[in-house]
């Protein structure tokens, strides 16, 4: 019997949580053969509610699922968890942006990155889901310097999968003939979803959708204010579609990428690709065979990719700044 991965989820009891936790115990992140246990932290008030989701995870009686914790001490919740998925913030509202986040998110990021190191597995390893995530992350890592780079991810998956099915739903095809979705840059409107270097059916994405037009002017928006567009439909942010986006972050993230794919995950950038060195950015990346992951190089990108790139590297610039100036980091 393999020994549990320990996870910590905070926000555990919110929206995202509540798709998310299930399939962790389900054995969909980490695989069938693996147990897992789960650190699950809230704030004070929704402990009440955290309860009722623990009562149904037991309700379940998932066989690889060995242990819960429940609890809004981040000491304890933190405590030898080989992930932590940092879920927890507050939301963004119709007509807010991510930036007006920064503020009042930014101060939780502090605490979690400096219990993380104090507390977690030695190989921990953090994927910031909580809004604006790229920037939140860069304040939990800067708050955590004990702990390697190469620890630290945000998530641009659910981006990646939006911009696979538009592009699967224009070109008449199924949604896994779409390969090599790149995302780069920040976790909002502002990223790029690289259709140049996108495949459809193994054949360049813009060759297939021979439509210049409709892919800048429809696609990239389109992904790009995706998920104001569901906050404006539901009435609530994206949270069974970024749950689903967790597990297939963190599963490309522990499995070899298949050969010649690559997926979406922000990491702290070197300068690769002409990008500010320090950012949490998207990039296209491989997981190697030994389990590190690398950035894909040698992409092509035109003029019109670079000024896409740069716009959204000019905003990640812009949030940290704001952060640097409110002392955050
Ligand atoms: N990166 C992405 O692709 C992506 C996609 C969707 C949503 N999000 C973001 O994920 C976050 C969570 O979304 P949701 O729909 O689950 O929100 P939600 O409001 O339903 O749940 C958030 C939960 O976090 C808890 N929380 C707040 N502060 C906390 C703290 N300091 N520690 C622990 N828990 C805390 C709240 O009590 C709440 O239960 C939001 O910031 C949202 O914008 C990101
Ligand atoms: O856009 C949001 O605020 C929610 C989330 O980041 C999303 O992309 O759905």
């Amino acid at each position: 019997m393999k020994n549990p991965i320990r996870v910590a989820v905070t926000g555990a009891a919110g929206h995202i949580g509540y798709s998310l936790l299930f399939r962790i115990a389900s054995g969909a992140m980490f695989g069938p053969d693996q147990p897992v246990a789960l650190n699950l932290i809230e704030i004070e008030p929704a402990m009440k509610a955290l309860k009722g989701v623990c009562m149904e995870l037991d309700d379940c009686a998932f066989p690889l699922l060995k242990d819960i914790v429940a609890t809004s001490d981040l000491e304890e919740g933190f405590k030898d968890v080989n992930w932590a998925l940092l879920v927890g913030s507050v939301p963004r509202k119709a007509g807010m942006e991510r930036a007006d986040l920064l503020g009042i998110n930014g101060k939780i990021f502090v605490g979690q990155g400096k219990a993380i190191a104090a507390n977690a597995a030695p190989d921990v390893r953090v994927l910031v889901v909580g809004n604006p995530c790229n920037t939140n992350c860069l304040i939990a890592m800067k708050s955590a310097p004990e702990l390697p780079a190469n620890r630290w991810f945000a998530m641009t998956r659910l981006d990646e999968n939006r911009a696979k099915t538009q592009l699967a739903q224009k070109a008449g095809v199924d949604v896994t003939e779409v390969s090599n979705v790149a995302i780069w840059g920040n976790h909002s409107p502002t990223m790029f979803p690289d259709f140049y270097n996108a495949k459809i059916g193994g054949k360049a994405a813009n060759k297939v959708i021979a439509d210049e037009a409709w892919l800048k002017e429809t696609f990239v928006p389109t992904v790009g204010k995706r998920g104001a567009a569901i906050i404006e439909a539901r009435g609530a942010s994206s949270a069974a579609s970024a749950a689903n986006a967790v597990v297939d972050t963190v599963v490309s993230l522990t499995n070899p990428t298949a050969d010649g794919d690559w997926y979406s995950v922000c990491i702290p950038s070197q300068g690769e690709y002409g990008t500010e060195a320090g950012i949490m950015c998207s990039f296209p990346i491989r997981t190697k065979a030994d389990g590190s992951y690398e950035v894909v190089q040698g992409l092509e990108l035109n003029d019109y990719s670079k000024g896409m790139v740069q716009k959204s590297v000019d905003e990640l610039v812009g949030e940290r700044s704001t952060v640097q100036e409110l002392n955050i980091i």
